[in-house]
Formats: structure tokens, sequence, C-alpha cells
């Protein structure tokens, strides 16, 4: 299993933010993770279209917009023209969950549902067919440099069950991502529970802030998930 890292801006440095999008794809970084906040569905404020299209020209990766905002819909078509590849998003601020998937889907653009820590896996039920990833939040979301939630863990094992049962159902590649607090000393029980894609935002975005720190951050962080995930493959089903 390959293991894709998504550093999450919100813990770079805003005032250079296509030095830093360069640096961590420099660095290694598979995914830049982009957090849109709305200070209605979570009580923070970050970036809108704009900024996505900004660094657009510098992510030579997928961007990643996970939208932590209510309502949704609207904001879908501007994130896609703005560059997204990816747009995840939480059921409970979207009034028709299989529309705005629908939606999504429409534009080119990857599609997936956002779990908070205590929203059930049976919201994946009627749409995990269709989806390109499953996101589950590791800590409530709003915030960057928030601890692992390590209750979360057996959380993940059930939904790589669940996205496994799906890939053999349709054939289509679905991402598992974990979002929060991830850590180069948690990474490996993080991948071992069945996550494939690391977001880490504090854990990245560290130490001397160029392509050298983000990439010692980097590499701790996929190998320790590597060992992870072959421990996993290890492991009877
Ligand atoms: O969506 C969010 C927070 O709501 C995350 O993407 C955080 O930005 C991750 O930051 P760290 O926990 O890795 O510092």
């Amino acid at each position: 299993m390959s293991i894709r890292i998504a550093p999450s801006l919100l813990s770079a440095d805003f005032a250079r933010l296509g030095d830093e999008v360069r640096n961590v794809i420099a660095a290694g970084a598979d995914l830049i993770h982009f957090d849109v906040m709305d200070n209605h569905y979570v009580p923070n404020l970050t970036v809108g279209p704009l900024v996505c299209q900004a660094i657009k020209p510098h992510a030579t990766v997928p961007i990643d917009v996970h939208l932590m905002v209510k309502p949704v819909d609207a904001l879908v078509p501007m994130f896609a023209q703005a560059g997204a590849d990816i747009i995840s998003f939480h059921p409970e601020a979207s009034e028709h969950v299989d529309r705005t998937i629908q939606l999504i889907r429409s534009l080119g653009v990857k599609a997936g549902p956002v779990l908070n820590p205590a929203t059930p896996l049976a919201v994946l039920d009627h749409v995990i067919d269709q989806l390109d990833l499953v996101l589950l939040m590791t800590v409530n979301p709003g915030f960057g440099g928030q601890s692992f939630i390590q209750g979360m863990l057996p959380k993940i094992a059930r939904a790589r069950a669940l996205v496994d049962a799906a890939m053999q159902r349709t054939g289509r590649t679905i991402w598992l991502e974990v979002d929060g607090g991830v850590k180069r000393d948690n990474a490996r029980a993080i991948a071992e529970a069945g996550a494939d894609t690391l977001v880490a935002g504090s854990a990245v975005f560290t130490g001397a802030r160029d392509v050298a720190a983000y990439q010692g951050a980097i590499s701790a962080i996929r190998s320790e998930a590597l060992h992870g995930a072959a421990r996993a493959a290890l492991e009877p089903a």
C-alpha cells in the first residue's frame, strides 16, 4: 500500500503561501491540504477560492480542499473553478449529501464526506460506492495543533473495512484520509488501522520552516506510516 502525506496549509506562513506550497512539495508532499473555515460551521475563519486560485500555479500536486462551511453547495463550483482537485465536505453541513457528491463529481473533482469524531460511519451507508475518498477527523474541526483522539483508531479500522468492501464491489479506488493531530509518533498506528492518506499541519510546518525541515518531518511520518501499513498487510483479514 502506498501512503500519501498531505500537509495542511493551516499551519503554513500565510504571508509566504506560494513559497510554502513549493517548499512542502519539494520536501515530498503528495497533496496540498487546504482548510476552508467559515466561522459558522466551525468557530474559525480561513481562506476561500481566491487564495486557492492564487496557490494553484505553485501546486504541482493535487489541491485537497476540506470545506468546513455551511451551506456547502454554492462554494463547490467556485473551488472547482479555482483549481481544487479534491473537495471534501461535512455531511451535517449539506442539505442533500448525495446531491453534493454528484455536484462535486460533475465538475470533474474528486469527492468525499468528512466525518467528525462523533459522526457515525453509518453516514457512508448509501453513498460509499460513489466516493473517491472518506476523510475521518481525529480532532474536532476548526483548529490546527490539537491532540489526536486515540479512540478514533478503531473507527479508522472499521472505515477501512467499509472502504475495502466498496472498492471490491465497484472496482473504484477510494482513499481513506485521516486529519487531526497526526505526528511521527502516531503515524504507524494510524496507518496500521487502515489510513492511506495522512493530513499533517503542525507536525510538518515546523523547525526552520525550510525544505530540509519539511523533508525531515514528511519522511519521518511517511516512514512510520509505511511500517504501520506493512504490519496491517501481514494481519489476517
Ligand atoms: O482540518 C483541520 C482542523 O480543522 C486540520 O487539517 C488541521 O489543520 C490539522 O492540523 P494538525 O492537527 O495536523 O496540526
